[in-house]
Formats: C-alpha cells, structure tokens, sequence
C-alpha cells in the first residue's frame, strides 16, 4: 500500500505540478488504504491536500487502517466536505472491491470530480468500473483530452480497455508493484503497433493473394464497394467484387477493382469477404462461400444469415476441421443474434461473448465497438487499444472486413490477420487529420497500412 501510495503521488505532482490544492477522496477499502498513502506521501513532498473520506475508520481493512493511523498521526486531517476548488482530484473510492452503484455522498463526490473541468486521477481503476468487463455503474461522461487518467496497479485489467472502461479511465498508466506476475496466464493480451515488414523485391500481385468480396444487394451496393476499396489499399494482390445487384452500374471506383458475376468467381482459391450489404440476398451464395472459400471473412448480412439458418454452422465447423481460415466481424447487435441473446447482454461481457463466439463456431471473432475483442478458439483473446468514435460512422464495418481480407490474403494467419487489420483500422482513426472531414470511403483510401507480408 505504501508502494501504490507512492507511486499515486508522484503521477499525481507530474499531472498537476502546480497544484495548489489536490482533493484526495478516499473510500471505505483499501483503495481508500491507497488514497490515504499517498496523502501522507503528498503532503511530506510539499504538497497541500484535502482528504475526504467516505466510510467508516472502524471497519477499515488492516492495512488500509494502518494507513489512515498514520495520515492522523501526521496531523492532516480528513475534512468534512470536498473542496470548492482542487486542481486534481485523486479518486480512491472504489477498486476492485466494487460491488454496487456508489450512491449518496460518494455518488456526489464522483460527479463533482466529473464536472469541474480539473483532471482527476483514478487509483487502481475508477471507481464503479468493473475491472473485467469494462461496465460502470457510473455514468463516465464525456471529458476533455488529458482530463481522466487511472494508475492500475499489480497489473492491467480488461475492463480498462473495452466497454466503457475506455470512456471511465482514457489515459492509462501501469506499476506492477514491483511483483513478478511473469508466471500468471493473461485474461488477454493488448496487441502492440504490428511489426512493419517491407515487400520483397521479388515479389508480384499473385504473392498477396486474391480478394473477392460478395455483397452489395439492390440499395446496399456502396458497402461491398468500400470493403473491396479497402482490401485494394491494404495491399491485396488483386480484388474481385461479386456484386448480388446485377443491374448496378460500377461507381466510378478504382479502376483495379474487378467486377465479376459472384457464381463464376474460383472460390477455392480466393480470400472470400462476405455479406457487406449483402441483404438476404446472400443466402443464396452462402452454403457454397462457406464450403468453398480457400479463406473467409463473414460481416453483417452474411452473420445474419448465419443467425436465420443455423444449420450452416455445421459448415463452418467443417472449415475448422478442414484448417481454412474463417474470421467472423460481428458488432455486438449480430454478436447477440449469433448467440441468441440481446445486445446488452453482450456488452455486459464483450471478452466472454467473443470468446464463447469464437468457440461454439470454431473461427477467430472480432467483436467490434469501443475496445474490440479479438477470440480465437486456442488463444488469449486480444482487446485493440486503437481507434475512437469518429469510426462511429456508417461503413466503417464494411473497410474493416476488407481489410481483414486483404490480411488473410497475404497469408497471415486468422488471429494475426485479425489483430493487425482492427489495429491499423484504429489507428487511422487515430491519426486523422482534425481538419479533414472523416468518412467510411476516406478511410477505405487510407486502409493502406503496415500490414506484414507472410513470414
Ligand atoms: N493485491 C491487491 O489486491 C492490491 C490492492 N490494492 C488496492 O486495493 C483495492 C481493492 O481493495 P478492496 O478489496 O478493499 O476493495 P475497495 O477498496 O474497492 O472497496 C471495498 C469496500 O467498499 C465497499 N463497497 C463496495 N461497493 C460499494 C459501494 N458502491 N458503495 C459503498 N461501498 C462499497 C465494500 O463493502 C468494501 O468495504 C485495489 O483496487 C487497489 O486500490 C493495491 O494497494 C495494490 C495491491
Ligand atoms: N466509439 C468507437 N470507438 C472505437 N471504434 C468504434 C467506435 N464505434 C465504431 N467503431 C468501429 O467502427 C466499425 C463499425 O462497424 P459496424 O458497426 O459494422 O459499421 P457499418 O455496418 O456501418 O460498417 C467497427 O470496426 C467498430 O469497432
């Protein structure tokens, strides 16, 4: 606790090195413990604090006890209200322990961390978050940029990352304690910036692999159009595009795209990206892209279809028996269908929905929204950390699963191919330009990433 408590004051002096006064509000566990170690801690460097406390000294764990002994043996007492003015707040409500809604005085107190503009920093995590699914019984609001950061200790949780953990805890910082927790499986992993490999001279279009992508029913052809678009610019070798309209003009698109009928293209030997605006269209295609893709990307009205028939799962186990690669795109509301459950419960969970997903189907899931879970049926699932809510936009789905296929097509594996694609999808959102208007067919024009060529 003394560790943690250290460490909570010295993230907090470098967040607000000109604090003039740092509310401190402590809770009745040993989160609380921590908030009152870094008080003492604070106030020996210099610092002026106000301590709140919301719970009962007598009840305290031992050693948060301990710490609160010590906060009364310096002399600093706990004061009666929170300050009208602070120029950080230290929010160690609730932890791990959290096991309610904060209500009453510490429902109040975290609104006014909320609201008034100064950054707050969140001991361990913030409180009413759970540390595993990223839900919050807190409403995390909308803060500005640098105004919410959390310190996990002993290691990161999930639920940081996904959900709403995103909006509860933005800027994340990591002490481990000084504990070697190298021994301990991970609930799941965040991937990292992949590696950035460069094309081997001796290489032509045929090396990354054919894309073709199956949907654009009538009305719905702009999304077929975007994921192909994508997969073209994520460096596939060369793209097909199966429209299920056939009257629809081609739109003046890249020329390198290549217009096919959907029944005459050689599935055996293609990276199938299936069901972009595909209608129910699509499931008269589906029983056969499904046992004959060489690899498969299935997105929206092809997990739909999925969902209506749900004797053609059988034939993507199959896949799974016969090692081709199958990757599933659901957002959570096709998630819930493919699960039969409702889009809340899916959120309540994303790493179990994903993962259970990934199992009973037999492919690698990439259950999008705020943290994207990755799941495969062998592996630790994989939370992105990249992206934001200007991806909160239509079509963004459809550049995503082209470039999944352009990944899958250039040889990577289903999890890698997944990981990498939803990375830089992310990422792009990330970079762009505050100046320049966002939308589905500009990022399709920027999906060309660092995506790594086969090993
Ligand atoms: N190994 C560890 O577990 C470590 C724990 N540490 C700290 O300890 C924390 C966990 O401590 P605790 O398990 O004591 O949990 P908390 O400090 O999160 O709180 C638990 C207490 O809060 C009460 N409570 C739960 N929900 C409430 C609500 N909505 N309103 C009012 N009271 C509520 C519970 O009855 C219990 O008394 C971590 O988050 C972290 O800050 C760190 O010091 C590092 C190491
Ligand atoms: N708030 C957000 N934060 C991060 N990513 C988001 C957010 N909202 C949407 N996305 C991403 O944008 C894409 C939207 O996909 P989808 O819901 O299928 O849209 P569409 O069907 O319109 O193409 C997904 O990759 C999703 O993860």
């Amino acid at each position: 606790m003394r560790r943690a408590g250290a460490a909570t004051a010295r993230l907090a002096m470098a967040l607000a090195p000109h604090a003039r006064c740092i509310w401190i509000a402590c809770g009745p566990g040993n989160n609380g413990g921590d908030g009152f170690a870094a008080a003492l801690e604070l106030v020996r460097r210099g610092r002026r604090v106000t301590v709140t406390f919301d719970g009962d000294a007598q009840r305290l764990p031992s050693d948060a006890r301990d710490a609160f002994d010590r906060l009364c043996a310096a002399g600093i007492p706990i004061a009666p209200e929170a300050p009208v003015h602070f120029d950080l707040a230290v929010d160690a409500l609730l932890g791990l322990g959290a096991s309610r809604a904060p209500g009453g005085r510490m429902r109040d107190h975290l609104r006014r961390m909320q609201t008034r503009g100064a950054p707050v920093l969140a001991v361990d995590l913030p409180s009413g978050l759970d540390a595993d699914t990223g839900q919050s019984s807190v409403d995390p609001g909308v803060a500005g940029p640098g105004l919410r950061h959390c310190l996990s200790l002993l290691t990161l949780k999930p639920g940081l990352f996904t959900a709403q953990g995103r909006d509860a805890a933005d800027v994340v910082w990591f002490y481990d304690l000084g504990a070697d927790r190298a021994s301990v499986p991970p609930d799941a992993r965040l991937p990292g910036r992949p590696a950035h490999a460069s094309r081997p001279h001796d290489s032509h279009k045929g090396s990354f692999g054919d894309v073709a992508v199956i949907g654009g029913a009538p009305g719905m052809t702009g999304a077929a159009w975007l994921a192909a678009t994508a997969a073209l610019h994520a460096g596939a070798g060369r793209v097909f595009v199966g429209l299920l309209d056939d009257e629809a003009p081609s739109p003046a698109a890249d020329d390198a795209l290549m217009r096919r009928n959907p029944r005459s293209l050689a599935l055996d030997r293609m990276t199938v990206v299936c069901g972009c605006g595909g209608g129910t269209a699509v499931d008269a295609l589906l029983p056969e892209v499904l046992s004959r893709a060489k690899s498969l990307v299935l997105d929206a009205d092809g997990l739909n279809a999925l969902g209506r028939h749900p004797g053609w799962r059988e034939l993507l186990q199959k896949r799974a028996q016969a090692h081709r690669a199958t990757v599933l795109t659901p957002h959570p509301l096709e998630a819930a269908r493919l699960l039969e459950t409702d889009t809340q419960a899916v959120q309540a969970d994303r790493l179990a929905a994903a993962s259970q997903l990934a199992h009973a189907l037999g492919c690698t899931v990439v259950l999008k929204g705020s943290g994207s879970v990755i799941a495969s049926p062998d592996d630790c699932p994989r939370i992105n950390p990249t992206g934001n809510a200007r991806l909160a936009t239509g079509g963004t789905g459809d550049v995503l699963a082209g470039m999944v296929g352009a990944a899958l097509a250039s040889g990577l594996d289903p999890q890698s191919a997944a990981t990498q694609a939803v990375w830089w999808h992310g990422a792009a959102a990330d970079g762009w330009p505050a100046d320049r208007p966002f939308s589905a067919s500009q990022l399709a024009r920027q999906a060309g990433l660092g995506l790594a060529p086969p090993a």
